[in-house]
């Protein structure tokens, strides 16, 4: 079975074909449109698609893959083995039940906490039985930035230093990176131990455009045994989803 998933983020479109479980291929696109996807499928014979998206594509999507491909739309009221016990399923956004459904078929014994670190930074929990109850949706690192800039007269736009590895700074641009880039993985380390505290055999998956900043910060901390990065979480979440639909 060729499948063809597609991962519609505030910043990038991932996208990949799976034969059974096993990945194919994947890419990025921040512009995505009907060629984008010719050209990456190229001659693969596609059995199913997906998409989740959490902002509408700029074309038809769905019809367009309704034309060579068994198309499944994607949404929260898709019953899988893993039961969302948010309080709001209708506005929660799909990717964070795609990624925690990639974790919970990737490591299905155990209680894990995904960092999708993309636009945004969603902290996403899954027991071992599969229950999701949510987690927290917090600012990204450029986001971080760029908010910096945005909203005050004399902060400088910059962009995320991946040498910086400082507490504190002692100029304009260290401190800011000091704020956004360590203090992000200050929030991580808190919201990791708060888990921990909980579900000590509690393990940590990254994935988003971010997960090699905070693979390199968090390798370099207590927490390196527990965490593992597995950057394609969403979309071999939403290859599970047409399984889980067909077999
Ligand atoms: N070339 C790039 N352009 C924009 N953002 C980038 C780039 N490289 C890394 N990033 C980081 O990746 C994040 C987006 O990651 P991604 O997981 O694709 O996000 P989303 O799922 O929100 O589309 C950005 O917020 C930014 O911090
Ligand atoms: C939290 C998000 C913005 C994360 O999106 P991303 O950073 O992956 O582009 C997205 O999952 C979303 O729009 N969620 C809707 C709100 C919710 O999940 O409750
Ligand atoms: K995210």
């Amino acid at each position: 079975m060729i499948n063809l998933v597609i991962d519609i983020g505030n910043t990038f479109t991932k996208i990949a074909i799976f034969n059974n479980r096993e990945l194919v291929k994947s890419a990025a696109y921040q512009d995505f449109t009907e060629s984008t996807i010719s050209n990456f499928i190229n001659g693969h014979n596609v059995d199913n698609s997906i998409v989740s998206a959490v902002e509408d594509p700029a074309f038809d999507l769905e019809s367009h893959l309704k034309s060579f491909s068994n198309y499944q739309r994607f949404s929260t009221s898709i019953k899988t083995n893993v039961s969302i016990r948010y309080k709001t399923p209708e506005t929660l956004g799909l990717d964070r039940y795609a990624a925690v459904i990639g974790a919970h078929n990737l490591y299905c014994s155990q209680d894990i906490l995904v960092i999708d670190s993309g636009t945004c930074v969603t902290y996403d929990f899954v027991d071992r039985e599969g229950n999701y109850p949510g987690g927290v949706i917090s600012p990204g690192l450029k986001m971080r930035l760029t908010a910096m800039n945005y909203y005050t007269g004399r902060l400088p736009l910059f962009s995320p230093d991946p040498e910086f590895d400082q507490q504190s700074g002692n100029d304009t641009l260290s401190c800011m990176l000091a704020g956004a880039q360590t203090g992000l993985i200050h929030e991580a380390a808190g919201f990791i131990n708060y888990y921990k505290q909980q579900h000590p055999d509690i393990k940590i998956l990254l994935c988003g455009g971010d997960a090699p900043f905070f693979d390199r910060q968090l390798k370099n901390s207590i927490f390196a045994p527990i965490v593992k990065t597995e950057p394609h979480l969403v979309l071999s979440g939403l290859n599970e989803v047409i399984h889980q639909i067909n077999d």
